[in-house]
């Protein structure tokens, strides 16, 4: 098991969403992000949430999603650079071969896209299934040498996703969101329960605001490999920071041996 240490800050920008207006909110995400990246305690990583640029504009999505992110790609990598900054830029409408995908960007210290991951699993209770289109693998990604997985929203709903990236090595698992009320209770459960089976890092970052009938209700989260919350927000816009120190990842997973406990011979997975 990897020794290496590695700490990390990271602030979380959890944020209202206006709909249907990319413009906006990357205005009012550029601020937030430098706001973030002036702080006294500089972050190793920033992110954002779910669907960031249009919100849930569906019906609109054909329109309003980036053509190949690529203006959100440049703006974003150019941030990077600028900052030294890691960022899992949440996810954005992204438009490709005439679909549009929910897709997560992950950009390194110099402004390089380290690699992008669309969500799997498309969430019928928003008809995402309707007007988008469903990712078609799971993501492992390094920053800073530390490999992570990457996983959106409802995606935590379903542990074969994250426990495919911890045997795959992944010691973090970054979720962007929009989960709305009532369903705290099962955002903080799900978070929590993918944090300590797989005895990683899990951090999510999710939105405020109301849009429509839905209200969006943060809680935005930094959970340790041990099951404890290291951050977590409140209902309303901040930046939210946490220090994670990866080497607890090492330990947990040497205190209780989930992994090599596993009787692989007797699950499908
Ligand atoms: O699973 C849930 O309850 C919320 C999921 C969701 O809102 C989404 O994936 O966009």
């Amino acid at each position: 098991m990897s020794r290496q240490t590695i700490v990390w800050e990271i602030a979380l920008v959890q944020c209202d969403i206006a709909l249907g207006d990319p413009k906006l909110n990357r205005e009012r995400l550029e601020a937030r992000m430098e706001q973030a990246a002036a702080s006294s305690v500089k972050p190793d990583v920033i992110m954002l949430p779910e669907m960031w640029n249009t919100g849930y504009a569906l019906a609109q999505i054909g329109q309003l999603a980036d053509p190949g992110g690529i203006e959100t790609r440049s703006w974003i990598s150019d941030f990077a650079r600028r900052h030294g900054i890691q960022v899992i830029a949440g996810s954005i409408a992204e438009k490709r071969d005439g679909r549009v995908y929910n897709t997560m960007l992950i950009f390194d210290r110099d402004g390089q896209e380290v690699d992008a991951y669309s969500k799997i699993h498309l969430f019928r209770l928003m008809e995402e299934e309707k007007y988008l289109t469903s990712g078609e693998r799971p993501v492992l990604f390094e920053l800073d040498g530390v490999k992570s997985g990457a996983s959106i929203c409802y995606d935590i709903r379903f542990p074969e996703l994250a426990r495919t990236l911890a045997l795959k090595g992944a010691r973090a698992l970054f979720i962007p969101a929009q989960w709305p009320h009532p369903r705290l209770q099962h955002w903080r459960t799900l978070l929590m329960a993918r944090a300590i089976e797989n005895q990683m890092y899990v951090v999510a970052c999710n939105r405020t605001g109301i849009s429509g009938s839905d209200a969006f209700f943060g809680h935005s989260l930094i959970i340790d490999p041990w099951g404890e919350i290291v951050a977590e927000g409140g209902e309303g816009e901040e930046i939210m920071t946490g220090r994670v120190d990866l080497t607890l990842v090492t330990q947990v997973r040497e205190r209780i041996p989930v992994f090599a406990d596993r009787q692989s011979q007797l699950y499908d997975l």
